[in-house]
């Protein structure tokens, strides 16, 4: 046997940011040669930010990447962290392979690089390239073909690039015939709300397969819809977890490993006697890299971040939440952000998450109200700007409307949304005087079906809350409120806003049922037609009456158009609007079975 220790770095770079993100990756690759570590991990594409979307496809942007990897192996070794090896993600290309759209020489792929020396020592790239879901990488990268397995203090170390560890075969079915001692993944893998154990019941069944201790390196942070949620860990050869790191949190995290040495040749064959023949289309290739094998010593206590209660899942969308804000804010330059609020459930919790995000002192509330407007939705506003310490205006919109509707009469549900959108006027005139980012309110099951008002309700940078069911909405602010009462803080949120039927107030006592079914109903409907893609005929089977999965359907269908123009928002579920379904606009198919 033969000890590693092994820094983990789940970090938060930022898409494009080639200077910053190695300037984050010398920190703390400085902190893990302070901590003895041996070997230093990153996150898939950490030079360069994950998804780099087109941006690959940019000859400028991949030579700018290939560039910053270079001038970074040289910059840690400049720094004394020459001897570190240092296991980096970034965007490289293969040479030769001709054009690819009319790009002038070599073609985009998603590397994997170990810095050492001073040098780029070690480099391939991901080999199974996820293309369903929010991933379109079959559209930007092509595959790499070698598993380098490298001798690191006596153990051969595999190293794959994320979607490598979820398909069977290829390097996964390499690592184990290179009888690698440890197989290190670097990763950029999407928060989902159903994802907690996946990853990790993943890396175990992969240990058990390969026979090898499976590190697995996950991003944090915020990159317009995607949040990284972390969760960064290792399991050993019979799949124990052996360390965990926090979730949604930078963090490095350092864990001793005693692993089984290789053999007196790297794996069988001496480091020189490569390649080998390639199998399922990777082929291994062993290098040397550093270091007299270190004796087993006793290792430090396990690290494994306590798990938050599996109940508590509704805490973990919320911090998601919070997250996707705050790195969308500070990501684009927003220093504030600026919400209306109607006294409403929707709008209360986005406003909550956006102080949880940024600081009561950074949110800037308008209370609009109209000639609608019920006392309590003007009260419980300002019960919740008063809870939050929030600013706040009030603008009263009823002689704005008046005087739209001497320039043009207006009648029925046109003179109604007339006064959404007078409110996103006034939004989006305060965000070009302030410089806030203003935050769209909507939930999913008002997106799913379009219940909003085009350049009304719906105007904004960034819509927090667009992912979450209504039914979830309520959760949130359940929790939220719950959370504050455990730690014995003010309720941030009034119960009125949680308990009172939802209403868009754009006429006398409406609803938001004389529209729309009860949100219990709707949502599990809802979440079954877009969530799992049942058509009609399973939609009935189910027990949803006839008439209502038609209504339905036919509301979720014909918004389309809405969503498209919908600000974008984090992704909680494993089927967001936005990447993971994409449908057509313009549309007559109607899913009857
Ligand atoms: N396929 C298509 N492609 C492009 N544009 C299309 C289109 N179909 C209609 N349109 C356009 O869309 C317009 C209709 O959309 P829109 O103007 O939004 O109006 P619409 O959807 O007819 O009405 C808004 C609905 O949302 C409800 N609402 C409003 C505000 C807040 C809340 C809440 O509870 O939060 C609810 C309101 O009570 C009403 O039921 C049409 O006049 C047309 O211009
Ligand atoms: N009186 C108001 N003052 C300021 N903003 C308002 C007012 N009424 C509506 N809005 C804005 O329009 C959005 C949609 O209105 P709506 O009343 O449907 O939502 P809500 O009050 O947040 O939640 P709910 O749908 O539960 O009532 C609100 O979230 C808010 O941003
Ligand atoms: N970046 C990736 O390859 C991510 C794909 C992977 N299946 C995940 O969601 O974690």
């Amino acid at each position: 046997m033969a000890q590693l220790r092994i820094a983990m770095a789940q970090v938060n770079p930022t898409v494009g940011d080639l200077d910053g993100n190695c300037r984050i990756v010398l920190d703390h690759a400085r902190r893990a040669h302070e901590a003895g570590a041996h070997l230093a991990v990153f996150p898939e594409l950490v030079v360069t930010g994950y998804p780099v979307e087109d941006l690959a496809l940019r000859n400028s942007f991949v030579s700018a990447s290939v560039k910053a990897v270079a001038a970074l192996a040289e910059r840690l070794a400049g720094e004394g962290l020459g001897e570190l090896p240092v296991a980096v993600g970034y965007l490289s290309r293969r040479a030769g392979v001709g054009e690819r759209y009319g790009q002038p020489a070599g073609t985009p792929q998603n590397a994997f690089a170990l810095l050492h020396r001073g040098r780029v020592a070690v480099s391939s790239a991901k080999h199974h390239l996820p293309n369903y879901g929010v991933f379109d990488e079959a559209r930007h990268f092509v595959p790499g073909e070698t598993l380098p397995v490298v001798r690191l203090h006596g153990v051969d170390v595999a190293f794959a690039v994320c979607e490598d560890l979820w398909q069977g075969g290829g390097p996964v079915a390499a690592a184990r015939r290179a009888r690698a001692g440890l197989l290190v993944t670097v990763n950029a893998s999407p928060y989902e709300r159903d994802k907690d154990n996946v990853r990790l019941e993943l890396c175990q069944r992969r240990a058990r397969e390969i026979g090898a201790a499976v590190g697995y390196v996950n991003m944090s942070g915020g990159q317009d819809e995607l949040i990284f949620d972390g969760d960064s860990l290792i399991v050993d050869a019979e799949g124990e977890l052996v360390a965990r790191a926090p979730k949604f949190e930078e963090d490095l995290f350092v864990t001793d490993l005693a692993l089984p040495a290789g053999g007196d040749t790297v794996g069988g064959v001496p480091p020189s006697e490569e390649p080998g023949e390639a199998v399922d289309g990777v082929r291994v290739v062993r290098h040397l890299v550093s270091g007299e094998p270190v004796a087993p010593y006793a290792p430090a206590p396990r690290v494994l971040t306590p798990r938050a209660d599996p109940a508590s899942d509704v805490g973990e969308v919320y911090r998601a939440l919070v997250v996707g804000v705050r790195d969308y804010a500070r990501k684009n330059g927003f220093a504030s952000m600026a919400v209306a609020l109607s006294g409403g459930i929707d709008s209360a919790l986005t406003t909550t998450v956006a102080v949880d995000a940024l600081g009561a002192d950074r949110v800037h509330a308008l209370l609009l109200p109209s000639k609608y407007s019920s006392e309590h939705s003007v009260s419980d506003a300002e019960e919740l700007v008063k809870r939050q310490g929030i600013t706040s205006r009030t603008v009263a919109i009823a002689p704005i409307v008046a005087a739209f509707e001497e320039g043009l009469t207006l009648e029925g549900l046109a003179a109604e949304n007339l006064q959404a959108r007078v409110r996103g006027t006034l939004l989006m005139g305060l965000s070009n005087q302030e410089g806030h980012l203003v935050l769209a309110t909507g939930n999913k099951s008002e997106l799913a079906t379009g219940y909003s008002t085009l350049y009304g309700d719906s105007v904004g940078g960034f819509a927090p809350i667009k992912d979450c069911w209504k039914t979830l909405v309520w959760g949130l602010a359940r929790w939220r409120n719950a959370e504050a009462e455990r730690t014995g803080a003010p309720l941030p949120i009034p119960e009125n806003s949680i308990s009172k039927p939802p209403s868009a107030e754009l006429r006398p006592d409406q609803l938001d049922t004389d529209s729309l079914p009860d949100y219990d109903l709707l949502d599990g409907l809802l979440d079954a037609y877009i969530g799992t893609d049942k058509g009609m005929r399973e939609l009935i089977t189910e027990g949803y009456p006839p008439e209502l999965v038609e209504r339905v359907i036919r509301m979720v269908d014909r918004a389309e158009y809405k969503r498209r123009q919908y600000p974008p928002g984090p992704k909680i579920s494993s089927r967001n609007f936005g990447r993971d379904r994409r449908l057509p606009i313009t549309n007559r198919w109607t899913p009857r079975s």
